[in-house]
C-alpha cells in the first residue's frame, strides 16, 4: 500500500473532531478479560483484518496526513510567540462558556466535593510538564513537583501516562503516588499498597527494597511490541529528527522534529512495519503516532481499575477529578461523565478543542494552580 496515494491506511486518528474519533479502532478492539487468558489459550486473541474498503477505511485514508498536521495548534491560532491574538482569546473566552475555569469555577467544585473523598488522576505531558520538543527533557519544574507532593498527602493520587511506567516515574519521582504507564497498561501501586486484583502481582522495588504491586493487562504483547520497536527503529533510521521511543507496552514515533514534508515518509514506515500485525493499533497524538496492542484497554479503564483497587467504586461520596491534555485522556473523562464513578474531567488546553470533560484550565502553571487550591481548601476543612 501507499501512503502518498492515499489509499488504505492503519493510522487511527486521534486528533480530529471526536466526531470521526469515534468512528476509528473501537471495533478493533478485544476484550481485557481475553487478554487476560492469553496465557491460557492465545486463540482468544481475536485479530480483525483491516478493511480495504469501507467507512471505517475512508476515514482513515482520508484524515491521516490531516490528522499529523492538526496534532498541534494550527499556525493561524497561535503566533509564532505562542501569545494568543486578541481574536483566538474571543474564540477561547466563548469555547469555556462550555468548559468553564477550574480555577474560576472551584468554589462550585468544592462545593460538589463537601462530606465526598476526592481521588485524583493526573496525566503526565502538557499536564504535570509543558510540552517540548525533545520528548527526554520534558521535565517536571520542582514547584509543580512540590504542588502533586502535598495534594498526595490529602487524597489518593495517581499519575496516568502514555509513557513508559519506569520514565513517567523518573520524571515525577515522588514514591506515595500510584502510576500507569503505557496509557494505563502497566499499574503500580505505592510501596506497601496492593491493587486488590487477582491478575496484579508483588514485585521489589531496587532502590528502598519495598515491595510495589504490578498489573499489566498487555504482558502478553511484550515481545511482539519489542520486535516491532526493532523493525522502527530501523526503518525510519534515515528520517531526519524522527524519535522512536519505547513505552514498553507501547511505542511511540515523535515526528515533532520531523520536516513537514517528510511526514508522509513517517507514516509510511510505520504503516510498513505494523501492516503485518494486526493485534497492534494506531492511535495519534500531539506530534506522534502511537503503536499498541488492541485490547480493550485504555486510560478511562485504568482509572476504574483503580477507583476498584483504593475501594472507591460505586460510592456517593467519592469523587474523582481527572486531569488531562491529551485525545487519550478522553477515554478516562468519558468514564467520569458517563460511567457509575461520575467525577469531573478538567482539560488542559490553550486552544478550544472539543471534549468530554467538564472544565478546563490553559496549561501546566495553572494546573499547579488548581492543585494548591485543592489543598488549601482540604486544609480549611480541618
Ligand atoms: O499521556 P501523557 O503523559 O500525556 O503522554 C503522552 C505522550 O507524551 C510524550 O510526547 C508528547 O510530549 C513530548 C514532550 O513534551 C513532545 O515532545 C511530544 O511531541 C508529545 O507527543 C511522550 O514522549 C509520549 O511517549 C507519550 O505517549
Amino acid at each position: 500500500m501507499d501512503i502518498k496515494s492515499g489509499h488504505s491506511s492503519p493510522v487511527m486518528t486521534d486528533s480530529p473532531p471526536l466526531s470521526n474519533a469515534r468512528l476509528t479502532i473501537r471495533q478493533n478492539r478485544i476484550p481485557y478479560s481475553s487478554a487476560a487468558a492469553l496465557s491460557q489459550n492465545s486463540n482468544l486473541l481475536l485479530t480483525v483484518p483491516r478493511k480495504k474498503t469501507g467507512v471505517l477505511d475512508d476515514v482513515k485514508s482520508n484524515c491521516w496526513l490531516d490528522a499529523m498536521k492538526s496534532s498541534s495548534p494550527p499556525p493561524t491560532l497561535v503566533n509564532k510567540d505562542n501569545i494568543s491574538s486578541e481574536a483566538t482569546d474571543m474564540t477561547y473566552r466563548e469555547w469555556m462558556l462550555k468548559y468553564p475555569s477550574a480555577l474560576t469555577s472551584f468554589e462550585k467544585i468544592m462545593s460538589f466535593a463537601k462530606g465526598k473523598r476526592i481521588a485524583l488522576f493526573l496525566d503526565y505531558d502538557g499536564t504535570l510538564s509543558p510540552i517540548v520538543e525533545e520528548p527526554d527533557c520534558a521535565y517536571m519544574s520542582s514547584a509543580m513537583r512540590s504542588a502533586v507532593q502535598n495534594v498526595a498527602k490529602y487524597f489518593p493520587t495517581a499519575i496516568i501516562s502514555g509513557r513508559s511506567r519506569d520514565k513517567v516515574y523518573e520524571f515525577v519521582n515522588l514514591s506515595e503516588l500510584y502510576y500507569a504507564g503505557s496509557h494505563g497498561m502497566d499499574i503500580m501501586s505505592p510501596a506497601g499498597e496492593s491493587l486488590n486484583h487477582e491478575h496484579s502481582r508483588t514485585v521489589s522495588v531496587n532502590e528502598k527494597g519495598k515491595d510495589v504491586n504490578l498489573f499489566q493487562p498487555a504482558s502478553e504483547f511484550l515481545p511482539m511490541i519489542d520486535k516491532v520497536l526493532c523493525s522502527l527503529i530501523e526503518s525510519t533510521n534515515d528520517i531526519k529528527g524522527i524519535k522512536v521511543e519505547d513505552n514498553k507496552f507501547c511505542i511511540s514515533v515523535h515526528y515533532r522534529n520531523v520536516e513537514e514534508k517528510n511526514w508522509a515518509s513517517v507514516a509510511q514506515c510505520v504503516d510498513d512495519v505494523i501492516r503485518t500485525y494486526p493485534k497492534l493499533r494506531l492511535t495519534h497524538g500531539r506530534k506522534v503516532l502511537e503503536i499498541r496492542p488492541v485490547i480493550d484497554w485504555d486510560k478511562g479503564k485504568a482509572v476504574t481499575f483503580l477507583l476498584e483497587s483504593l475501594g472507591l467504586t460505586n460510592c456517593e461520596d467519592v469523587l474523582p477529578i481527572y486531569v488531562g491534555d491529551d485525545r487519550t485522556d478522553e477515554d478516562a473523562f468519558k468514564v467520569l461523565r458517563e460511567g457509575p464513578n461520575h467525577g469531573y474531567g478538567i482539560l488542559v488546553s490553550a486552544v478550544p478543542k472539543d471534549s468530554n470533560a467538564f472544565y478546563s484550565l490553559r496549561d501546566p502553571s495553572e494546573v499547579m494552580e488548581f492543585l494548591k487550591s485543592l489543598v488549601t481548601w482540604k486544609r480549611s476543612m480541618g
